[in-house]
């Protein structure tokens, strides 16, 4: 199994940001913008709080894998970098 860490996936999105390759659904949700890539991340968080509630180990890790990518657009479409975030943790 192919794995990637945070950092890597971030990696990932910022030179899909840059290179704008076709049928990126990263490119299309930085072309909607802060707004509609802060909807995502919402309900994405509320799937998260559901599925640690209520389902599976797997199914918990995925919502959450899934809410980390949402942030990293997010963090992309405002142009902050990881040491911006790290530097808070
Ligand atoms: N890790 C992710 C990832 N996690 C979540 N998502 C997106 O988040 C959606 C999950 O949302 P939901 O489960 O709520 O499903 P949904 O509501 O039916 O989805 P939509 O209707 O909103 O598309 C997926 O459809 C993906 O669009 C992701 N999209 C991409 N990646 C990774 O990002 C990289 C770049 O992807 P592209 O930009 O698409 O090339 C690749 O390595 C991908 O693996």
């Amino acid at each position: 199994m192919t794995m990637k860490t945070f950092d890597e996936l971030f990696a990932e999105l910022s030179e899909k940001a840059r290179s704008r390759p076709e049928g990126s659904g990263t490119v299309a949700a930085l072309d909607a913008g802060v707004h509609a890539i802060g909807k995502k991340v919402v309900e994405e968080a509320a799937e998260v709080w559901m599925a640690a509630e209520y389902e599976s180990d797997d199914s918990a890790a995925e919502e959450i894998s899934q809410l980390l990518y949402h942030l990293q657009v997010l963090m992309l479409a405002r142009g902050l970098r990881l040491e911006d975030v790290y530097r808070h943790l």
